[in-house]
């Protein structure tokens, strides 16, 4: 399913968040969001979730704008991984990922649904031993997986992801990226490294100051007078020695 950000604007409190941004995320494929901390990743995913609504412009998801259809229809259609989930730190790993499954059952509805769904999506994420463990009992990167498992169990045609290699270990971040490529959903995400953009994104989206710098694949996107100007840092992209595949290395002003 295709995802369209139209000139979208936020303002809150008489600062602008967000200004004019705009991008288009392919059925199919993986967008990073990059940018500095505070230029606006989360609050456009947040605006794709229709967790916040732009002060101006639109947002698509497929051929309807999401302020259009009802808020149960976008989440039948939008899976969010967020970057602080604290909502399920007094559930179980299973209640949690469970909770993926809320907008096809109803709030309301007792007991564990969709027991094999639940137990794939945990398991896709290395987490089945985890089960029955409260979530907030969890390491951070555990958790993270339990978040992400929580999405994927949804079985939305639109994933949306904050940092969601934060906190996971080396193998853990290979391996999500394996795992995203492999759910064939639209995935948009925000990555803060610029390398893990170049590694594993089809396309790229630069936000500087709520603005879309440019936007294309990370190579034309982010070329060394780029990262200077938005992140202040010399860069590079190179072949991997190991596997051949461009990677984005970095290095500070001299
Ligand atoms: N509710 C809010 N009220 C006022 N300002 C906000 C609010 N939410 C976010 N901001 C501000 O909006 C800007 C964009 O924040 P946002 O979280 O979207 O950035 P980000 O690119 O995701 O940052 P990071 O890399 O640090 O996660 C920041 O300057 C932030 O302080």
């Amino acid at each position: 399913m295709r995802v369209e950000v139209r000139s979208v604007t936020v303002t809150v409190d008489g600062a602008r968040l967000v200004g004019d941004a705009g991008f288009v995320a392919e059925p199919g494929t993986v967008t990073g969001l990059v940018g500095p901390n505070g230029s606006g990743k989360s609050t456009l995913l947040r605006c794709v979730s229709r967790a916040v609504r732009p002060t101006s412009g639109s947002v698509f998801v497929g051929a309807e704008d999401v302020w259009r259809v009802g808020a149960r229809t976008v989440e039948r259609r939008v899976a969010v991984a967020a970057q602080h989930a604290g909502e399920c730190d007094g559930l179980s790993a299973a209640e949690c990922v469970e909770m993926g499954r809320y907008p096809y059952r109803g709030f309301l509805t007792r007991g564990v649904a969709d027991p094999g769904i639940v137990r794939s999506a945990l398991s896709a994420v290395g987490m089945l031993w985890a089960a029955d463990r409260l979530v907030g009992g969890l390491s951070g990167g555990e958790r993270q997986r339990v978040v992400l498992a929580r999405a994927l169990a949804q079985r939305a045609p639109v994933l949306l992801l904050d940092e969601p290699g934060s906190h996971l270990d080396v193998r853990a971040r290979l391996e999500l990226f394996d795992l995203l490529r492999s759910a064939g959903v639209t995935t948009v995400l925000a990555v803060g490294d610029l390398d893990e953009a170049v590694a594993h994104c089809d396309r790229v989206v630069l936000l500087h100051q709520g603005a879309v710098i440019a936007s294309g694949s990370p190579g034309e996107v982010l070329t060394a007078d780029r990262v200077d100007e938005v992140f202040g840092v010399r860069s590079a992209i190179v072949p991997h020695p190991l596997t051949g595949r461009p990677h984005l290395v970095t290095a500070a002003r001299q």
